[in-house]
């Protein structure tokens, strides 16, 4: 096996879409798996780069978000640093996304250094049209939400497929939970009880048994009744209420505004 398949192979166990952006289109055009994807990556190339220029100034701290669609923004503000000689800090909200900042050569900061961020600069897998996202699709929520309230703004970045009216429109997965892995039974026990549908405890891709987060927890990815009116914000204070639920991957009024790049080429802006 190359050392490329071993790469290959390796990235993610929680989120294998991530693939189709960590290699080059002369590589994803060998791979049938993801060559379908490409166009989803150049709407996410769109939108990224379109945030990254609205929004990044000079002498700021940014939270750099996670997941494939962050790794476009990455590239597009190593691009900007390089050519405009910005001073830029950068705070990663996972592993991931501090590996791409050291790699793409930026300042890796810290909220012990950088409590207050200007901007934060993130992926979502759902956005409805109250702005309530679904994120934590690639096991990062926890990092991900403490990084975006310390930001003066969050902005999003997506592709059109994550662009809904209503919360599980588009995304199926249901919205991850993440937990404190000797309550996941319990806690799965009592968030059937209290809003229904169905949890299930995420399983890991390339390791036996469960993901495990940057933060040593387990997730739940709770498939919620489609039929239920739900209120996120209630939703998502009442889950965080049970004992062992650390964070939700329901952001109710974070997000100030959100860029997808859509299939035809433009980007399409969302506000709060
Ligand atoms: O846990 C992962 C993060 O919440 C991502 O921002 C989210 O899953 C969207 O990821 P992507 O940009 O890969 O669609």
């Amino acid at each position: 096996m190359t050392f490329r398949r071993v790469i290959y192979n390796s990235i993610s166990s929680c989120n294998q879409h991530l693939k189709s952006v960590y290699f080059k289109p002369r590589e994803v055009h060998r791979c049938v798996a993801i060559k379908s994807k490409m166009s989803l990556n150049e709407a996410k190339k769109i939108a990224a780069y379109r945030a990254v220029d609205e929004w990044v100034k000079n002498n700021t701290a940014v939270g750099i978000g996670s997941g494939s669609t962050v790794v476009f923004a990455v590239d597009r503000l190593a691009q900007r640093v390089k050519e405009e000689k910005l001073e830029v800090v950068c705070v990663p909200t996972s592993f991931q996304a501090r590996q791409l900042i050291v790699e793409n050569g930026l300042v890796l900061g810290d909220l012990d250094r950088n409590p207050q961020l200007n901007v934060a600069i993130d992926g979502a897998d759902e956005v409805d049209k109250d702005m309530v996202l679904i994120k934590g699709g690639g096991g990062c929520l926890l990092q991900e939400k403490i990084v975006a309230s310390c930001a003066e703004r969050l902005i999003i970045i997506a592709d059109y497929t994550k662009n809904s009216h209503k919360l599980g429109e588009q995304y199926k997965k249901g919205v991850p939970i993440e937990v404190v892995p000797l309550a996941y039974v319990p806690i799965r026990e009592k968030i059937q009880k209290q809003f229904g549908g169905e949890l299930k405890l995420r399983m890991a891709v390339a390791k036996a048994g469960p993901c495990v987060t940057d933060n040593g927890n387990f997730i739940l990815d709770w498939n919620f009744p489609q039929d239920v009116n739900f209120h996120w914000s209630d939703v998502n204070r009442d889950l965080l209420m049970i004992p062992g639920v650390v964070e939700t991957g329901l952001f109710v009024n974070m997000a100030q505004k959100a860029y997808f790049g859509m299939a035809d080429g433009s980007v399409k802006t969302q506000d709060k």
